[in-house]
């Protein structure tokens, strides 16, 4: 009797140790550290681009921090909520067109370089953000 329940303790852990946690994007982005390292290149970015800044004349940095970092967190997978506003909202009256667009993203791929994340990493996250720009662009 007590060999058959050390067995099924043994083999409940074995269980527990062959399923692993599945990796994520939010993982190879670093966790909540290296999002939030990648969030302030982002915004340093943002505020030396002499055709983006403009867009930004109106908004409060510490917001759009907040905001684009549950963003991030959300959309890579990590443990967070998105509890921003949806993105046609934040961006309706802006006329964002296909070339600021494209500047932006250029700005995210310079802010993921600095904070060191992996070029494959990098490409997962822009592939992910590619399919909003129909919600962004022209609005
Ligand atoms: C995939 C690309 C983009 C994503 C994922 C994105 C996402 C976001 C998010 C999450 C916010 C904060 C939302 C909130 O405050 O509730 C935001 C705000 C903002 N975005 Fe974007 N954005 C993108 C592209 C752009 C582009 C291309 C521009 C301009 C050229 C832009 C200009 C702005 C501005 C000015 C704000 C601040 C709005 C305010 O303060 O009310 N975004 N964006």
């Amino acid at each position: 009797m007590r060999s058959a329940i050390v067995t099924l303790l043994i083999l409940a852990l074995s269980g527990c140790a062959s399923q692993p946690k599945q990796r994520t994007l939010y993982d190879d982005l670093g966790g909540a550290e290296g999002i939030d390292q990648i969030v302030s290149h982002f915004i340093n970015q943002i505020g030396h681009d002499p055709v983006i800044l403009p867009y930004f004349a109106d908004s409060h940095v510490s917001r759009f921090r907040e905001k684009i970092t549950e963003h991030f967190c959300h959309i890579s997978d990590g443990p967070c909520a998105y509890t921003g506003d949806n993105m046609v909202d934040i961006h309706v009256g802006m006329d964002i067109n296909e070339h600021d667009f494209n500047r932006v993203v250029d700005l995210l791929y310079n802010a993921l370089e600095q904070s060191g994340v992996p070029h494959p990493a990098q490409n997962r996250l822009i592939a992910r953000l590619a399919p909003l720009r129909s919600d962004i662009i022209y609005r």
